[in-house]
């Protein structure tokens, strides 16, 4: 089957022609959102830069689309939720362009303490006026680093080349890791007070919006310059063209804008204020890594494996992938197993993480994902994936839980997964035994040595003689071949669990047949 790739913004040819190779791949750039919708259902991956929106009506349009690649790092021009919802994978480019934009944000520095584009501007007009372009100097200057990401520590390392003095914060970022790269970590609001120069190097959140506003400007230093290289929204453009204007900041550098192109940005026309048309990716070497590592990605997810830089699922480090493929396959085939024979509408999934799994940390969600996939797929219309299936669940009002314990029955790990309904309870425990053979291990507290595969009955009945001979002769008589058998009990004579695994479909009318034995309480069909 040949994939179908539309490539929304300008992607250099070395990506598109490792996409060529095995899809059929459109370019066309510059689509309005109306033509954007009209297009998208044609095809199964749309690669973009950040010029093109990918807004919910794009990605609800887009109804083959199972991969959204942002060919470079920031993904606040894709509606995520909208994404996340509809299962489709996003995935980014972050490291390839990290150098470029730190150059960018190093030149923008030195032309912002030198006026350089004002001096060229003037020399070009044929003026020769030096007094007029008097700059300072960056040595012994304190940067103040905001975002202390790729590219944040990249701008510390050359500036404390110019032997600046480097202040940061991150919020994410432990003082002593700041340390190590020679920073000064503090508050932001500290920081704010005591740098001569600024620069962000943040994602565009919620928590980073207008970051750099009027109040926060005013605590500044007299004569701070300000550089903005990351995403245009971290700083209140009206504030800070304000405090150009008033000499409050001395000068600013621009790369992005709150709206691009930039109709009414007041950051324009000020002289203070050097723009750049969002250059900070743009070199030769960042386009090309950016370009190539995104066709790979995409190629992969459309194969049917995974993006390395998924933005809106579990991240796995490769040394845990071992470990948690075959727990994600568990988790799948045991919701499967548990929506087929549970009663009632389910309110809660608890999946508990024993022995070895226990360490797994964030990876144990990815199972969880797979989990909820296995529980919900069989009952909704639309497909549920990794991507989406936390989502629906919380959608569904369904609770999810992760709980990890010392306890794991004596296996080396042991996956619990506990359904709880409006009506009833079930538990069912798995794990991978050594040489990855994936076996349930126990039905609702009765012990099991059980293939999660093919095709079973589980029936609850009364410990008595008679009872499976009668079941095992109404599938015979039906010509419904039983490949194996396993039974378990508390105490003789009580109610018992059997399973049995057979040899293809079961009709309905066979199943009432058993459900009507005298001594069986109830009886499922499942197809793992
Ligand atoms: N101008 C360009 O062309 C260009 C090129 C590349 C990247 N970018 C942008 O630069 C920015 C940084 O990119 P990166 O690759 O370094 O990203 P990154 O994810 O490696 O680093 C971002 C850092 O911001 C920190 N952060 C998150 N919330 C914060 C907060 N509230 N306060 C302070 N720090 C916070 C994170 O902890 C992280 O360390 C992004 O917005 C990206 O889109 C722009
Ligand atoms: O986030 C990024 O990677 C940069 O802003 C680059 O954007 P661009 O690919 O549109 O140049």
């Amino acid at each position: 089957m040949t994939y179908t790739i539309l490539v929304s913004d300008e992607l250099a040819e070395e990506g598109i022609e490792i996409l060529r190779e095995h899809a059929m791949v459109d370019v066309n750039t510059g689509l309005s959102e109306d033509e954007l919708v009209a297009t998208i259902e044609n095809y199964d991956a749309l690669l973009v830069r950040s010029g093109t929106q990918v807004t919910e009506r794009v990605i609800e349009a887009g109804k083959r689309l199972r991969f959204i690649g942002r060919a470079g790092a920031g993904v606040d021009n894709i509606d995520m939720n909208a994404a996340t919802r509809r299962g489709v994978i996003v995935a980014n480019a972050p490291e390839g362009n990290t150098l470029a934009a730190t150059e960018h944000t190093m030149a923008m520095m030195q032309s912002l303490c030198r006026n350089i584009p004002q001096a060229n501007a003037s020399m070009q007009a044929g003026e020769w006026k030096r007094s007029k372009f008097m700059g300072v100097e960056l040595n012994e200057k304190i940067l103040g680093i905001v975002g202390l990401g790729r590219i944040g520590r990249e701008v510390a390392k050359r500036a404390s080349s110019f032997n600046m003095h480097i202040i940061g914060y991150d919020p994410f970022i432990s003082p002593d890791k700041a340390a190590e790269m020679g920073i000064e970590s503090m508050s932001l609001e500290a920081l704010f007070t005591k740098a001569d120069i600024i620069t962000v190097h943040t994602p565009l959140i919620k928590e980073t919006r207008h970051i750099i506003n009027e109040k926060s400007i005013a605590t500044m230093k007299d004569g701070v310059r300000i550089i903005n290289c990351a995403r245009g929204g971290i700083i209140d453009e009206a504030a800070l063209a304000a405090a150009v204007k008033s000499g409050k900041v001395a000068g600013a550098a621009i790369d992005v804008f709150e709206e691009e192109p930039p109709k009414d940005s007041p950051l324009i026309g000020i002289p203070n204020i050097i723009v750049t048309p969002h250059l900070g990716a743009s070199t030769v070497e960042a386009q090309k890594n950016v370009a190539i590592s995104i066709a790979k990605q995409c190629l992969e997810v459309l194969g049917g494996g995974d993006a390395k830089y998924v933005v809106n699922a579990p991240i796995i480090p490769s040394e845990q992938h071992e470990i948690i493929e075959p727990y994600a396959t568990l988790g799948e085939r045991i919701g499967r197993l548990m929506i087929q024979i549970v009663d009632g509408r389910v309110q809660k999934l608890e999946m508990i993480y024993g022995g070895d799994l226990a360490a797994l940390g964030q990876s144990t969600k990815l199972i969880t994902h797979m989990a909820i996939k296995g529980l919900l797929d069989p009952i909704l219309r639309f497909p549920v994936n990794m991507v989406n299936a936390a989502y629906i669940a919380k959608d569904r009002g369904i609770a999810v839980s992760e709980t990890t314990t010392g306890e794991s029955a004596g296996y080396k790990n042991l996956l619990t997964m506990k359904v709880t309904t409006d009506s009833s309870e079930l538990v069912i425990a798995g794990s991978v035994l050594y040489k990855g053979g994936a076996r349930i291990v126990s039905i609702a507290g009765y012990t099991m040595d059980m293939v999660p595969e093919g095709a079973v009955i589980i029936s609850r009945h009364l410990d008595r003689p008679g009872v499976i001979g009668r079941a095992s002769t109404i599938l015979g008589e039906h010509q419904i071949n039983i490949a194996g058998m396993q039974v378990g009990r508390f105490q003789p004579g009580e109610e018992a669990i059997m399973v049995l695994n057979v040899d293809g479909d079961v009709p309905e009318e066979v199943m009432e047949a058993i459900r009507g034995m005298p001594g069986i309480y109830s009886a499922k069909f499942a197809r793992i």
